[in-house]
């Protein structure tokens, strides 16, 4: 029997124009083992909708064909039925996927799905939201909240707006409780990691795995503007860990209590959220396809 899968893909994310997929898609998916369906997502949060309707159809596997904020609209239903999550990674940063391995190249990422082999990975909630790469506050959802108002998307669009807003940016003062332990920091961003990047290979969490049932706290200590060159290179490099700059722990139960609500992202969508901040992890939650 064919096994029923939905390719929801993302039409904006990455920047670059999608209307060749399907015929790719269509060219080198395994018909003999599947019934292949796409739609299209036409605003923010439509995903999650098609995805419903869709696992109300007997769609055993759903493909998320764009970036993080598009695997976290996909993955957040598929999680709560217990289905497949595959990925072609079509974002801007395609942190899960870079992490998983899962190729760059489309035809190679649509031969991956044919192999059909999948893996169980960790996903946490920060307050009432799932995420499934990173998620945080400070500066990080900042630049998401930016980003999402701005046009321009891709990496060119990142590194553009990380240096206008960087300047302006300010520091605030964090109430951590990892798993008991009390920390009170001043950060400028405060980022919990399940996978170890941001995407386009910047580590946050170089050391960060989707199947440890832990969530690495990452907080990017105040720095002088003189050094953001030493941190651009300790993210590029993936050396968080060593060098000074971030403090990283590991845990389960995370609360976070800021002096006042504000920006989040989960996922790099931004959000706004209250001063208190619960993050959760579920271990080995969700089944994920994989190289
Ligand atoms: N038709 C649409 N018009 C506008 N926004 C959309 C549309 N479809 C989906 N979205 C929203 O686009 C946002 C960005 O998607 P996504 O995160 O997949 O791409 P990206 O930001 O370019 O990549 P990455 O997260 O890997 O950096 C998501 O918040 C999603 O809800």
């Amino acid at each position: 029997m064919k096994t029923n899968i939905l390719f929801v893909i993302n039409p904006i994310s990455g920047g670059k124009a999608k209307l060749r997929i399907p015929a790719l898609i269509d060219k080198y998916l395994d018909k003999e083992k599947f019934n292949a369906n796409f739609l299209l997502t036409e605003y923010a949060g439509h995903a999650t909708e098609i995805v419903e309707e869709a696992i109300a159809k007997d769609f055993d596997i759903i493909v998320a064909a764009g970036g993080d904020g598009t695997i976290n609209e996909v993955a957040s239903k598929v999680l709560e039925h217990r289905k497949i999550l595959g990925i072609l990674p079509l974002g801007s940063g395609n942190g899960l996927a870079r992490f998983l391995n899962i190729p760059q190249n489309l035809k190679a990422a649509i031969l991956l799905i044919n192999q059909l082999k999948t893996e169980k990975i960790d996903s946490a909630t920060f307050n009432n939201k799932c995420f499934f790469n990173l998620a945080g506050m400070g500066f990080d959802a900042h630049l998401s909240s930016a980003f999402s108002k701005d046009k321009k998307r891709g990496l060119a669009g990142y590194i553009k707006l990380s240096l206008k807003e960087v300047f302006s940016y300010k520091d605030e003062v964090y109430s951590i409780n990892i798993d008991g332990v009390n920390y009170k920091r001043k950060a400028f961003a405060v980022t919990i990691a399940n996978s170890s990047q941001y995407g386009n290979d910047v580590y946050i969490a170089p050391d960060a795995s989707v199947k440890d049932g832990l969530l690495d706290v990452c907080i990017i200590k105040p720095f002088s503007i003189l050094k953001l060159p030493v941190l651009s290179y300790v993210l590029l490099k993936g050396t968080a860990e060593t060098s000074g700059m971030i403090e990283i722990i590991k845990g389960k139960n995370i609360k976070i209590s800021r002096l006042k609500d504000g920006p989040v992202h989960v996922d790099g969508e931004p959000l706004k959220m209250g001063k208190e901040i619960q993050v959760t992890v579920n271990p080995l939650s969700l089944e994920v396809i994989v190289p």
